[in-house]
This record gives structure tokens, C-alpha cells and sequence, in this order.
């Protein structure tokens, strides 16, 4: 396996699943790197599933508007963010294909690599969970350890995530990739079960890989430490990780 280290240090984050908050995560991060002045880039390697936007009606990526935003980048181009958008909300080999398309192995690499010479850190957002196809070639795992970014895994904070959180940890430490820790993330309060009580202490029984954060719904502000909520030195940690 090709690795592509870049020299600025940078997290990806990645999910156990399809919409559990890996861009709401992503954007709270830059958002506070951003505001504690950082400078921050944003990158998703491939984005599937647009919508309208509701100005002009034109098709557009949610993640690239939320990540671009956070970054206070209004100007910047979406290519820059993310240079491979698909229309439908497939897998991205799947959506390039409705399209008449493929994926380019080799800009998903040069995407990343541009933000090198611009920034201090970088955040890149992975695709649905980690054994997501990102291409005909590549799972998103795979892309992850080509990349050599410390991980944050987000998962659902109610039931059936201590399985899908131990399946992606297990996968991620088959190939020894660096796990910085997972994010418990409160998508739906309609989900609300009795399980959140327990969950985070069932996956620090099961793994090593700390519980960094409990994301309540609808929250606006820095992520909190789980358990001290003290602020979170992103920097700091992916300093630790090295
Ligand atoms: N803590 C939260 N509070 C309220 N809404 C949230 C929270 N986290 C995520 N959401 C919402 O849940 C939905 C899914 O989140 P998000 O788009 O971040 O998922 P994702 O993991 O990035 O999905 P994808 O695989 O498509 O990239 C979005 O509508 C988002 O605004
Ligand atoms: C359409 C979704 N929102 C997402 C793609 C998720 C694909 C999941 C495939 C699967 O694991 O079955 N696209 C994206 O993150 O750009
Ligand atoms: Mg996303």
C-alpha cells in the first residue's frame, strides 16, 4: 500500500455509517481551529448526493457548503474542497457511474495534497462508514491509510453503537491504522433510548480507543472532553499521535 503522508498534521474523520455526523463533527472542529486562529482547510475526497440550492435552484453539496462555511471560506472554490461531486446519493463509484463517470484515483490525492501550501491543519471527511467504496479501486479505509491522518471515528450515540463502533475500531486496527479517539454524536433525540447511559462506558469496557466527546443534539458550540468537558486541543492531540 502506497502511503501519501502530508507535512502538515491534520485528522480524518471518519464514521461507522452513512449520516451520523462526520460533517457536523468535521465543521465544529474547524470551526473552533478557525476561530482560535488556525488556519484550517477542509477536504472530502469525493461528495455523492446533491441539492437544490435554495437561491438559485442549483445543484449543490451540503457537506462542501458546511465544511466551506466553517472555514469562513466563502470565495473558495468547491473543486478546492472537494474536487469529485456526484448527483445521487450512492457510493461515489456507484453515483459516477449514473453519470457516465469514474472516479480519479489520482486527484483524490492531488485534492488533498493542494492544501499542503495553504494551511497549518487540515480536516478531511471520509465517505459514508469506513468500508464505504470511495472508488472502483479503494475503500475508504483504504484512502485513510494512504493519507496516515490519526482517526476520529463518529457514531450514534443510541442503540446498536457499541457493535458498530467495535466493528469499526476492529477494522481500523487490522490495519494498524492511528485511532485518536471516538465521538459519540446525538443525530436524532426522536432515537432517544436509555441506552446513551451506558454506551460510552460499554466501548471503553470492550477497547482501548478513548471516548473523546458526547455530542448532544443540536449543538452549537466546541466539542467538550467526555466526562472533564474541558476544551479539546485538536492540536495538541494529533501532536500526541505522532
Ligand atoms: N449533534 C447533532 N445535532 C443535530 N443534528 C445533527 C447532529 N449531528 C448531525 N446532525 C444532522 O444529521 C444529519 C447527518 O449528519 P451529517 O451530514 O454530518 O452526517 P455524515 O456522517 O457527514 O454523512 P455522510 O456520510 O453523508 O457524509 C444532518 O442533517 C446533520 O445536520
Ligand atoms: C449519499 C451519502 N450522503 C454519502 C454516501 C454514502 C454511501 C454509503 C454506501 C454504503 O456503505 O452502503 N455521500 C457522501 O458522504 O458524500
Ligand atoms: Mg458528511
Amino acid at each position: 500500500m502506497d502511503v501519501f503522508p502530508l507535512q502538515i498534521p491534520g485528522f480524518m474523520v471518519v464514521g461507522t455509517d452513512t449520516d451520523v455526523g462526520k460533517t457536523f463533527v468535521s465543521a465544529a472542529i474547524a470551526r473552533q481551529l478557525t476561530a482560535e486562529g488556525v488556519r484550517t482547510g477542509v477536504y472530502k475526497p469525493a461528495c455523492s448526493g446533491s441539492v437544490a440550492d435554495e437561491s438559485t435552484g442549483q445543484p449543490c453539496w451540503q457537506d462542501v457548503e458546511l465544511l466551506r462555511q466553517a472555514i469562513g471560506a466563502t470565495e473558495l472554490p468547491t473543486e478546492r474542497i472537494c474536487p469529485q461531486t456526484f448527483h445521487a446519493p450512492l457510493a461515489p463509484p456507484v453515483a459516477a457511474e449514473k453519470e457516465g463517470r469514474q472516479i480519479d484515483e489520482t486527484l483524490l490525492l492531488e485534492g488533498v495534497r493542494w492544501w499542503e501550501s495553504q494551511v497549518e491543519f487540515l480536516i478531511v471527511e471520509g465517505v459514508g462508514g469506513v468500508l464505504c467504496p470511495l472508488s472502483s479501486q479503494q475503500l475508504i479505509v483504504d484512502f485513510a491509510e494512504k493519507l496516515q491522518y490519526p482517526l476520529l471515528i463518529v457514531a450514534r450515540a443510541g442503540l446498536g453503537t457499541i457493535n458498530h463502533s467495535l466493528l469499526t475500531i476492529e477494522v481500523l486496527q487490522q490495519r494498524g491504522l492511528t485511532i485518536a479517539g471516538l465521538i459519540l454524536n446525538d443525530v436524532d433525540p426522536e432515537l432517544s433510548d436509555e441506552s446513551r447511559l451506558s454506551n460510552a462506558e460499554q466501548i471503553q469496557k470492550w477497547t482501548s480507543v478513548p471516548v473523546l466527546s458526547f455530542v448532544p443534539f443540536d449543538w452549537q458550540s466546541n466539542l467538550l472532553r467526555y466526562q472533564t468537558q474541558d476544551r479539546i486541543d485538536w492540536r495538541q492531540l494529533s501532536q500526541d499521535l505522532l
